[in-house]
């Protein structure tokens, strides 16, 4: 079997006594989406932040394509290619649609400073950047301000930039959040097309979506994985159907 492109490996993180990340291991293969459920406050969260780097384990170890990246901050981990969608409160949201992925494509290429074009007429950034929001379905929406776009569209937004940064792993949570059902349901299409692209980890709360593009799911409770297994062998699963899915399976 091919390396996993992400591996975690005996995770914990406490918040007082609170053990949020309770030993947790579980990785990522080459094509795959590795969905993560579980109910409220079992931890989701709290382990994709320790993944992306936003906080740092107790204890435990993160490889990256073969490499160790425990030690790094979150910048050092998105330029390695762990992309994660950002939430929009990070976005600039009076800027554009088209402008805040030019920020990532800008980020992605390595270079902070222009001096020589105004960047909106800089072709080596919109071009890109116009590229990935067509294939967001935003193209039409390029020119407004974020903070005008909908809900959905904002999510795509997000999803737009992690995009735009070329990464070899994508880290979601909850891109169906407020979607509706028709977004729900064009996202899932769309996240299923991306793992040809990179594997996703996805924690994810709409079982439809889950059972739908899950090639393996991990079931978190209480900090602790107590299963990973294939959409049927988690649904079949009896210490699972009590712990979460109950009337979903
Ligand atoms: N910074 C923090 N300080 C203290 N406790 C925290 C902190 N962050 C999260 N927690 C607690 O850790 C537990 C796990 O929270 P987390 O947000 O990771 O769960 P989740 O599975 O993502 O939940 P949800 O599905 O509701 O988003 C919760 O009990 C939460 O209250």
């Amino acid at each position: 079997m091919a390396e996993p492109v992400l591996s975690i490996r005996e995770l914990r993180k406490n918040f007082g006594a609170l053990k949020a990340t309770d030993n947790v291991s579980l990785d990522l293969r080459p094509g795959e989406i590795h969905a993560l459920i579980g109910p409220n406050g079992a931890g989701k969260t709290t382990l994709i932040h320790q993944i992306s780097g936003a906080i740092r384990p107790d204890s435990g170890a993160i490889e990256f394509l073969g490499e160790d990246v425990g030690a790094l901050g979150m910048a050092a981990r998105a330029r390695k290619g762990l992309g994660r969608s950002f939430q929009i409160s990070s976005l600039a949201s009076e800027f554009s649609a088209l402008r805040n992925v030019m920020l990532a494509v800008q980020a992605a290429q390595g270079s902070s400073f222009r001096f020589f074009k105004p960047v909106m007429h800089d072709t080596s950034l919109t071009e890109p950047a116009l590229a990935v929001l067509e294939r967001v379905g935003l193209a039409q929406r390029a020119r407004l301000p974020a903070a005008e776009l909908s809900h959905g569209e904002r999510r795509k937004l997000e999803i737009a930039i992690a995009l735009a940064l070329g990464p070899k792993a994508f880290l979601f949570d909850e891109p169906m959040a407020g979607m509706g059902p028709e977004g729900s349901k064009d996202l899932t299409g769309f996240l299923d097309g991306l793992r040809r692209e990179a594997p996703i980890l996805l924690v994810e709360h709409d079982m439809d979506a889950v059972f739908a593009l899950a090639d393996r799911i991990s079931v978190l409770v209480y900090g602790r994985i107590i299963a990973t297994g294939t959409v049927d062998e988690i649904r079949r699963d009896p210490e699972v159907r009590r712990a979460y899915l109950g009337e979903h399976a």
